[in-house]
């Protein structure tokens, strides 16, 4: 039945998926998007990257920018300490009403405020709405044109700290060469590239880990 593309994979997880199994979450999403109908999730192989700078930065607040389906979300929130919390940013409402269903159903809810709206005004709203002083991590999937802006924003708003990692997916495919030019030549970032590929392709893609130096 499942309408539009994010409602298959719903759909998908609620059929495959184990309730309050995060892993299981994403392995469906992940069967599903291989074997039935590509979608732009992360995925498995550039999940592996994520899980590993995750595991290392450890966060007690973390910033996803981009939800989709929060395939990514359930992957970062499983791996949380007790108490750390994880805010997700989502422009389309469609979008958003699957994530909010998905992040339940894997049982992580309690970690995750999903947030509705264009990242270039919530942003500036971080603090006084979710009382954050800076943030240990983020995560920008969302619009490769907004990947220099929000980035820029955020050192503005003082949201960045000494250490803080960003980490960009999609930055050769589709491509955002302006934020690696952008973080390669600021002497205020410390950047590798994780080579990999897109999600469920053969395609080169890769992670660009950015540290802020403050
Ligand atoms: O718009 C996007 N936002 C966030 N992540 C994306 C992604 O991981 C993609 F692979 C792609 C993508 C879409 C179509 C292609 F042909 C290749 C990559 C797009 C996005
Ligand atoms: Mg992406």
């Amino acid at each position: 039945t499942g309408s539009t593309q994010p409602q298959r994979m719903l759909e998908a997880v609620q059929k495959n998926a184990t309730k309050g199994d995060p892993e299981s979450v994403f392995s469906a999403i992940d069967y599903y998007c291989r074997h039935k109908e590509w979608a732009m999730n992360v995925g498995d192989e550039k999940g592996l990257i994520l899980d590993s700078v995750l595991t290392e930065v450890n966060p007690s607040i973390a910033l996803e920018l981009g939800t989709y389906c929060g395939y990514s979300t359930v992957r970062i929130a499983r791996l949380l300490s007790p108490g750390s919390k994880l805010i997700t940013v989502e422009f389309n409402p469609a979008f958003a009403a699957v994530a909010r269903q998905i992040i339940a159903y894997a049982g992580v809810q309690d970690k995750v405020t999903l947030v509705e709206g264009p990242s270039g005004d919530l942003i500036p709203k971080m603090k006084e709405r979710f009382g954050i002083k800076s943030f240990d991590f983020v995560f920008l999937d969302h619009w490769k044109d907004r990947y220099v802006p929000d980035t820029k924003l955020l050192e503005d708003c003082g949201l960045l700290r000494k250490g803080t990692v960003l980490l960009a997916d999609n930055v050769i495919c589709p491509g955002a060469p302006e934020y690696l030019k952008y973080v390669r030549n600021s002497p205020r970032y410390e950047s590798r590239y994780f080579k990999s590929n897109l999600e469920y392709s053969k395609v080169e893609d890769g992670l660009e880990k950015s540290v802020f130096l403050g």
